[in-house]
């Protein structure tokens, strides 16, 4: 295992497979920068005035907390001088951040989570950043219209974990490589290189708290996930939720499981919990890059056309043979 840098990483890249320019490899230094400093912030903890309610809503009508507000402020501020980008989107903002006409231009969008897994933030459980990365398209302002482009257009996408340790987790499309904070040195460095998820798994992660919401093909996968050996399934099932996206993909990205945050009655008229650009559409780059899958239950999440910035999506991801089997429950 080679234990280069992230900086180092991103070189090789471009200079032996051509998958990134020198825009995108800066773009992605930057990002992972922010992360560092959000790791950073979050870290502090108690001791500095970062937990709690922000005392503001955001476009999603959800209570910010503070660390949601100082993390969309950190990504911000990275990342708008530095000439890589045309616009920028947040799920704390409710239309895209022009980078101001004092600072040069480029070709690229960038759209973030800043800080998911808001619920956990004040009781010290994993939460991450999520961003995914598309190219404007030609002659477009970089308004609402030029961010709706579905996710297999997307250039590159990652999400940081908050966790024991922070990790960066990248793809460029070609594969997914893991990267873990060097608190000493403030380096991101190469920890696991071309991941693999398993196509097979006997974990699951639902809230199912909601199970009466669901609908009949997600009440059938899980009850026979429920009935273990003695059920249909005839093999037992674990469950896990920690109800931070990121630490649950991420253990899938480790072992192996199933995500799902399906459809249901309560959510039904906003079309899901999660949203599609900045939470399902980079989670699909790189699960289905680890060879898993992502649909919404019933197609694949990466050729959806969004509609809107903050369109919302069921989301069911990860091992491929239990992402197939209950996406074909929905179909039958
Ligand atoms: O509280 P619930 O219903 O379990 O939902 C948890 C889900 O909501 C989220 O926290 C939503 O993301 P944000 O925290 O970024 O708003 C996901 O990370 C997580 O998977
Ligand atoms: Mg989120
Ligand atoms: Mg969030």
């Amino acid at each position: 295992m080679r234990h280069i840098t992230l900086s180092r990483f991103l070189i090789e890249e471009q200079r032996s497979k051509n998958v990134i320019c020198g825009d995108l490899r800066l773009l992605i230094e930057v990002v992972s920068r922010a992360c560092k400093a959000i790791s950073i912030a979050i870290g502090k903890g108690g001791m500095a005035d970062v937990l709690g309610s922000a005392g503001s809503d955001n476009v999603q009508g959800e209570v910010q907390k503070k660390l949601d507000v100082i993390s969309n402020e950190i990504l911000l501020e990275a990342n708008e001088w530095g000439g890589h980008l045309a616009g920028m989107a947040s799920e704390e903002m409710e239309l895209p951040h022009a980078i101001p006409n004092r600072y040069p231009k480029g070709e690229y969008l960038l759209l973030f989570d800043p800080l998911d897994g808001s619920s956990n933030i004040d009781v010290n459980v994993s939460v991450g950043t999520i961003f995914s990365v598309l190219r404007c398209p030609e002659g477009m302002e970089p308004d609402e219209k030029a961010f709706l482009q579905p996710g297999t257009q997307q250039v590159c996408a990652g999400y940081a974990v908050y966790g024991p340790t922070t990790l960066l987790v990248l793809t460029l499309g070609d594969g997914v490589n893991v990267f873990t904070l060097d608190r000493e040195m403030g380096r991101f460095v190469l920890t696991q290189e071309n991941v693999r998820i398993p196509e097979d798994t006997r974990e699951f992660a639902i809230n199912a708290s909601n199970m009466r919401f669901w609908e009949p093909p997600v009440q059938r996968y899980i009850n026979e996930l429920l009935a273990g050996k003695e059920g249909p399934r005839q093999q037992d099932f674990n469950m896990r939720w920690v109800a931070s996206m990121v630490a649950d993909v991420h253990r899938i990205l480790c072992r192996g499981g199933i995500f799902m945050y399906p459809l249901d009655s309560k959510t039904l008229a906003k079309g899901g919990k999660l949203r599609l650009m900045y939470e399902a559409n980079p989670m699909s780059m790189i699960v289905e890059q680890a060879g898993g899958r992502a649909t919404d239950g019933r197609r694949p999440l990466l050729e959806i056309q969004p509609e809107s910035l903050h369109q919302r999506v069921p989301v069911i991801l990860g091992s491929k043979n239990e992402v197939e089997r209950v996406t074909a429950y929905h179909l039958k």
